[in-house]
């Protein structure tokens, strides 16, 4: 028999149940109690509904409270220093994570750690807890949450399959622990691999038959020492359990790290979603009875399977391997994916033809068993559900809702001439600063001012309908008038309108393009109890009209300082929303890239001199293969510039991105050609400056001068030997003072003050200058 299985949920719930919960803890309105009954409910009701779905492999115990890495690390006694203090398990869990402030009580000690790191998992937009780990850690085991959960699903008959963090990724993730020397975290394979044994002896002991062990590293390019403790973690979990083993890869292509593994485990999944290639290249590796689970439905994504593809390919395992030796799975854990279409009443209801080709978790787990199903008990099995894909494939593919035949002709037929400014930078720059006659070390912001209680309030009652059209208008207006006030005041030379318009910077822009819809329950998870909701691009995009400029327009009106036009680029614009599957990447960006492109050459019409196009998420965007970095970065770099080479050479495009560390991506960068960067520094000055020792940026760079994460003012001293510093590295007449990021989430005092002070810092370097002459 093909067995339906599923190698993740999306624990949050439907409604973000599980985030309400652990949120309503956090504030003390419920207790620990109530927040672990409130838990096992939450879990109870995912396992049941995967069971009703047809799922014969349930996971457990990959639900956490927080972050599985994070409880991967309490479990096995990876407890940083500065955590170990805090006696209660579950709070020590949560100062982890997120950090914990406390008073002293009569019974407690006065509590005030900071939370751990956060990464990216992956090339997804959930971010993990690193594990921090000494050299020489001492591990042990304690209340494995896969014992807990496997335990707790039997009591109500429902036998799943555990599911644990794999050693290799837990340790090649981790780092060394805050204030210690570096040190290889592989080097603790050895110690950890014991707790990881009688972890699975408790399984076995508990009645589990299979244990899901995730290895996500498996798609990295790892090098020989990693693929050896691949080896030497599967061989001997291997050798000491008798349980049967299934390694699970997602995320891309597994290559040859493969062999690593193939010979010391029961089975193997393999994201096929990513790369179906390799079905062809690991049926032969099997042997001995060896199970391949086959992840063909897409976890990343919303969209339906194409049932009858997945069929087929489906088909091919079962030939070479028998039905009793394949998996159906998700291409991942649908952690990735909101948890179900039912809760999208207003899409069915508006766009019932779209609503058709959602597919989200609970819909995936029933593609899984149909697929099973069908190749158990023949395709006529399954008759009606596959010709109901059909009818919705099929519909998708010839929708007019897709395709605008106007859009798809002007991206075949960009001139190669507008993928590029007309004239290099030099010129360009002797035409800005004529026109533009800024003083040295000019002063800007990236865009958004704070984001206060009544702006969010007015937004909410426009977005209503409590607040008339016109109403809202005067609210916005009166806003960019304060800030520009302000700006004038402070003493900025390159201002911004604000943004109070803007509720994100991706959602606002997808409302005013074609191709963008908007879901009521398509939650993922971003970080701990943090969830996001991207707009879904479900079709070719292009301008519905002018989507700034009034705006703009309006706040140049109200000053003689340059105001800066403020776009999100296309690269970002895709990478925060469910994108469409059916056209390649760079075709889609291409089109949001040409959208934009209108809009920046309307902005230059309307007399707008700067004009800012962010990209922050052009480097989260790398794939996780570097053999594939090059063709992305050429088309999303292509993508920027086609979508700001529309100008002429006294407009100014900015471009601003969120980290620091970019390195490896310079090229890239300095081949996005902006005529000026600004990029967060604020964490680490020798990180980013120390590039430019060997490598020279040509174009003008505003590297962030304070942090804006943080509500601390940053003093006049401070910002002025940060500025000393920079000017070591790079050339003055290069050189823009700004923060780090947009100022959105901050308050107005601890705003003022800090501007005040980078102004000064400003006028305190031009008057040396001034001197000197
Ligand atoms: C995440 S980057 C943010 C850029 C945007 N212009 C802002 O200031 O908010
Ligand atoms: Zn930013």
């Amino acid at each position: 028999m093909v067995t339906a299985t599923n190698l993740g949920y999306p624990y949050v719930g439907a409604k973000r149940e599980l985030k309400k919960l652990v949120e309503s803890f956090w504030s003390s309105k419920i207790t620990e109690q109530e927040l672990r009954t409130g838990y096992s409910k939450i879990q109870e009701s995912h396992w049941k509904l995967q069971q009703e779905k047809g799922i014969q492999h349930i996971p457990s115990g990959e639900y956490t409270l927080y972050d599985r890495v994070l409880d991967t690390a309490q479990q096995f006694g990876a407890i940083p220093q500065r955590y170990q203090h805090i006696k209660s398990p579950l709070e020590q869990f949560f100062a982890m994570g997120r950090g914990l402030q406390r008073a002293a009580t009569a019974t407690t000690e006065k509590v005030d750690v900071p939370a751990m790191e956060m990464k990216k998992w992956f090339d997804t937009n959930y971010h993990f807890i690193v594990p921090e780990f000494e050299a020489d850690q001492k591990f042990t085991l304690q209340n494995p949450r896969a014992v807990e959960q496997f335990k707790a699903a039997k009591a109500l008959g429902i036998q799943t399959r555990p599911v644990l963090v794999g050693p290799v990724t837990f340790l090649h993730l981790g780092k060394a622990a805050k204030g210690t020397e570096p040190f290889e975290t592989l080097s603790l394979l050895s110690k950890v691999l014991p707790l990881y044994i009688e972890l699975i002896k408790q399984l076995e002991a508990a009645g589990a038959e299979w244990v899901q062990i995730d290895e996500p590293v498996l798609v990295f390019d790892l090098d020989a020492k990693v693929k050896t403790a691949l080896e030497e973690a599967y061989k001997t979990i291997k050798a000491q359990t008798s349980i049967k083993v299934l390694v699970a890869a997602y995320f891309g292509r597994v290559e040859s790290n493969i062999n690593a593994v193939i010979n010391h485990v029961d089975a193997v999944h393999l994201d096929l979603v990513r790369a179906p290639e390799e079905l062809d290249t690991v049926l032969p590796l099997l042997k001995n009875g060896q199970v391949l689970s086959l992840g063909l439905v897409d976890g990343r994504n919303i969209w339906i399977n194409n049932l009858s593809k997945s069929i087929d390919l489906a088909e091919k395992a079962v030939k070479a391997l028998g039905q009793d030796r394949v998996f159906i799975a998700p291409s991942c854990s649908l952690a990735h994916s909101p948890f179900s279409t039912t809760f999208e009443k207003k899409i069915q209801a508006k766009n019932p033809e779209l609503f058709s080709w959602l597919s989200y978790a609970a819909e995936k787990c029933s593609e899984v068993s149909i697929i099973a199903k069908a190749l158990n008990q023949g395709r006529d099995s399954v008759k009606e559900a596959l010709a109901a894909n059909a009818a919705a494939i099929e519909s998708r593919r010839t929708s007019p809702q897709t395709k605008n035949p106007e859009v798809r002709e002007r991206v075949a037929k960009v001139p190669a001439a507008a993928w590029k400014r007309p004239s290099p930078f030099s010129v360009r720059r002797e035409a800005q600063v004529k026109k533009l006659n800024l003083p040295l070390f000019p002063t800007t912001t990236i865009g958004s001012f704070p984001q206060t209680k009544d702006i969010r309030i007015a937004r909410q009652k426009y977005a209503k309908g409590e607040l008339s059209q016109a109403d809202y208008d005067v609210f916005i207006k009166a806003e960019m008038k304060k800030v520009v006030e302000f700006q004038e005041r402070v003493g900025l030379d390159v201002l911004v309108h604000g943004e109070p318009e803007r509720n994100d910077m991706v959602e606002h822009f997808g409302h005013l393009l074609h191709g963008y819809d908007f879901t009521e329950n398509g939650w993922v998870v971003s970080y701990g109890s943090r969830c996001v909701k991207p707009p879904v691009i479900f079709g070719d995009v292009s301008r519905r009209q002018p989507m700034t400029i009034d705006e703009i327009v309006y706040a140049q009106s109200l000053t003689k300082l340059p105001m800066k036009g403020m776009l999100t680029g296309p690269v970002t614009m895709m990478k925060w929303s469910f994108v469409r599957d059916d056209i390649p990447a760079n075709e889609l960006c291409a089109q949001i890239a040409l959208a934009l492109r209108d809009e920046v050459v309307d902005l230059e019409t309307a007399g707008i001199p700067c004009i800012q196009v962010d990209e922050p998420a052009i480097r989260e965007g790398l794939p996780i293969r570097r053999a594939d970095w090059d063709s992305y970065l050429e088309w999303s770099v292509g993508s920027f510039r086609l979508s700001t080479a529309g100008v002429r050479n006294e407009t100014q495009i900015h471009t601003h991105m969120c980290y620091s560390d970019f390195n490896d991506i310079f090229d890239a960068i300095a081949a996005l050609d902006a005529d000026v960067i600004t990029i967060e520094n604020s964490k680490s000055d020798e990180k980013l400056l120390k590039i430019f020792e060997t490598k020279q940026y040509t174009n003008e760079i505003g590297p962030g001068l304070y942090d804006i994460h943080s509500p601390r003012v940053p003093s006049y001293e401070e910002m002025k030997t940060r500025f000393g510093d920079m000017l070591k590295y790079l050339p003055e007449q290069l050189l823009w003072v700004n923060p780090d990021c947009g100022l959105k989430s901050r308050g107005w005092p601890e705003v003022e003050a800090a501007l005040v002070n980078m102004v000064a810092v400003a006028k305190y370097y031009r008057s040396l200058k001034a001197t000197k002459a």
